[in-house]
């Protein structure tokens, strides 16, 4: 090891002690039981029921409470508890609302502040002291871990822990206090977050989403399909562009556009009122929640047209410029027989219907007009002025990548592209062949190259991420093609069958996933795929855990317009010391309901795995980075301090 090297850390560990000190902490950890990891997948916008979800642990943090509580109260009284973790400002106005003199308020301070101090042990128990200071409410640090900490074998300092108590009420600062423990338990009770994909599209708070995650103590994100459709569209790609807005426009979302981050439809309304008018296959999907005048209803109708012609008029030269995308079947526009007003595709002639070609030109149909390039041009550069988007898109860059590697698993939304046969499927990109891991290690590459060359628009690296939506051999979309075009404008459903990859059949195999697992370098044993992605469909039975463990798929739909066909509302992953277990979340109606009915989401839960023994930090990642730290520490004492 470079000596300079040493030199530096030793400024850092400057003494005998320091180092010492370091190593018995350091391997003291490694022998803690590992944290518990909470997988997560297709949010896609739905904030409140993921709020849920992150608050209660995926219905951990009640069994803590019960744990603790189940001979001291109530089912109606942990229930109560419970959600005052879950949502301690709400719950603590409610309380106070409720109740009618000071007395009680006080009562009702001093038992709950109790219950937390008493909570908070058991749920820090896997963790050393320092980082349960981390996970305390900064202000109150000292005033907790005396409480914390409160060892009266003496009984010198009965009134002095009484004292404490007291000052804290009587100087009015109970609610922050409740509300600081309540944050710190919930942090306690999960150590990190992975996020599989799709935060974007559908639901309409994406945004109050990556809100939450940036402000969230450990986590990392796979991409979704939907995240990179974002990404690309933040990185200069103008159909990434034109197909977030289309499906804003869809799914009664455009305040998402332009509330949340602030881009300037106008432009595009403009177009749209010109040249569009009520179209029953482009009126805006209905929110119970979010009603629609009859005016507000027929102007998305236009700009839902209006940005879905761009969006396929943009399709095509890219098409045509990468040969090897291989998606000719995809330049529909050119399929078309304008007189007839019909299309030929994939050998089948379909009449058209609900059709709004007023822009096109038969002999040049994907050109765009002047007027739309203009739009499409303008609102890029409002998309790429967005500060908050900014923040947002660079947050998730950072954090994510296309698939991950983690204690012994492998994160990943969509797929591993098979062939039938169940080989790696392979891609040619630049006269090289790519196939596994490495073509996807090259994915990634030019999504990383195009987010930070966002002024080019419409070379390789931006074409990718557009491939990365929507081709065949994307890691995050696995099926032959995306049929848009012909889910708006033909009647005939078969015409938008999308067909799956076969790694969406072939995946339910052990040897298949194991042989997968060994592609990035992990213990087929011992190591789970987990997926996104695919809405697993309870109601007919489909299982989300596969192949014989190996294989398990979270999608279980947050998302509420799919959770008719997945018949529940997610599903999350959770891996502690004792092993996995799969949550099978029921629909989740508001937060008001669980804060006043104390109606916490009844969740399912079924193992995965057991491990033999319980899993310590020295077998995780972290507990990698660890050893390396201690090995550095262990050279630096020898070449500085055993002469
Ligand atoms: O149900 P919608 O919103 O029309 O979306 C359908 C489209 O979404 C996709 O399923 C992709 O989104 P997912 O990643 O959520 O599956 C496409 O394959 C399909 O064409
Ligand atoms: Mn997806």
């Amino acid at each position: 090891m470079k000596t300079k090297y040493l030199d530096l850390l030793a400024e850092k560990y400057d003494s005998e002690e320091k180092v010492v000190t370091e190593i018995i902490n350091l391997e003291a950890i490694l022998h803690l039981p590992k944290g518990t990891e909470h997988f997560v997948s297709d949010l896609h916008g739905e904030y409140h029921a993921f709020q849920h979800v992150l608050r209660n642990g995926s219905g951990k943090v009640k069994e803590k409470i019960m744990d603790i509580f189940k001979d001291k109260m109530t089912a109606q009284e942990i229930n109560e508890f419970a959600t005052l973790v879950y949502y301690p400002e709400d719950k603590i106005k409610l309380i106070k609302s409720k109740l009618t003199n000071k007395e009680e308020l006080h009562d009702w301070y001093q038992k709950v502040i109790c219950d937390m101090i008493t909570l908070i042990p058991y749920a820090s128990s896997k963790y050393t002291r320092s980082k349960l200071r981390k996970a305390l409410p900064e202000q109150f640090v000292f005033v907790i871990e005396e409480l914390l900490y409160k060892s009266d074998k003496y009984s010198n300092k009965k009134t002095y822990y009484e004292q404490i108590l007291e000052q804290i009420i009587t100087l009015g600062q109970s609610d922050k206090l409740i509300t600081g423990l309540a944050y710190t338990i919930q942090r306690l009770i999960v150590d990190h977050l992975h996020v599989v994909g799709d935060i974007y599209d559908r639901g309409p708070d994406p945004d109050k989403i990556m809100d939450t995650l940036i402000n969230y103590h450990s986590l990392d994100i796979q991409w979704g399909n939907h995240d990179v459709l974002w990404l690309g569209a933040y990185a200069g790609s103008k159909v990434c562009l034109a197909n977030i807005i289309r499906i804003c426009a869809r799914y009664n979302n455009l305040d998402i556009i332009e509330d949340a981050y602030g881009i300037n439809l106008r432009p595009l309304l403009t177009l749209a009122e010109k040249y569009y008018d009520d179209n029953p296959a482009f009126r805006p999907k209905e929110h119970k929640d979010r009603p629609l005048s009859g005016h507000e209803a027929l102007q998305i109708t236009k700009i839902h047209q209006a940005i879905a012609m761009i969006q396929f008029k943009l399709e095509s030269p890219i098409i045509k410029r990468r040969d090897f995308f291989n998606m000719e079947d995809r330049l529909v526009l050119e399929k078309i027989d304008y007189e007839k007003n019909e299309i030929t595709v994939y050998g089948k002639t379909y009449p058209l219907e609900n059709t709004c070609f007023a822009t096109m030109v038969p002999s040049d149909p994907a050109k765009l007009l002047a007027e739309e390039e203009e739009v499409i041009n303008k609102l890029l550069v409002s998309v790429q002025h967005s500060e908050k988007l900014a923040r947002h898109m660079k947050f998730l860059m950072k954090k994510g990548n296309l698939y991950l590697p983690y204690n012994g698993n492998l994160l990943i939304h969509g797929c591993i592209p098979l062939n039938e046969d169940g080989e790696l499927e392979q891609m040619e990109i630049e006269g090289k062949v790519y196939k596994g891991r490495a073509l996807l290690d090259l994915f990634e590459s030019y999504l990383r190259y195009a987010f930070s060359h966002r002024e080019e628009t419409d070379d390789l690296a931006t074409d990718m991420v557009w491939y990365l939506w929507t081709g065949e051999y994307s890691s995050l979309f696995g099926k032959r093609a995306m049929t848009t075009f012909e889910r708006y404008f033909i009647k005939d459903k078969a015409s938008h069958k999308e067909v799956k990859n076969h790694y969406y059949y072939l995946r339910e195999n052990e040897e298949v996933c194991r042989r997968i697992l060994e592609e990035f370098d992990l213990d087929p044993d011992h190591g789970h795929i987990i997926n996104g992605h695919t809405p697993v469909k309870e109601v007919e039975g489909e299982n989300p855990i596969k192949a014989n463990s190996k294989m398990i798929v979270i999608d279980g739909g947050f998302s509420k317009a799919y959770q008719s066909t997945t018949g529940i509302a997610g599903y999350t992953l959770l891996y502690n010391s004792f092993g996995m277990q799969l949550v099978a979340h029921q629909h989740f109606n508001s937060k008001d309901e669980v804060i006043h009915n104390g109606a916490d989401v009844l969740s399912v839960r079924r193992v995965v795995d057991k491990e033999m023994e319980r899993k310590k930090v020295g077998e995780t990642n972290v507990g990698k980075e660890l050893q390396q730290e201690i090995s550095m520490l262990k050279k630096l004492m020898e070449y500085r301090y055993m002469h």
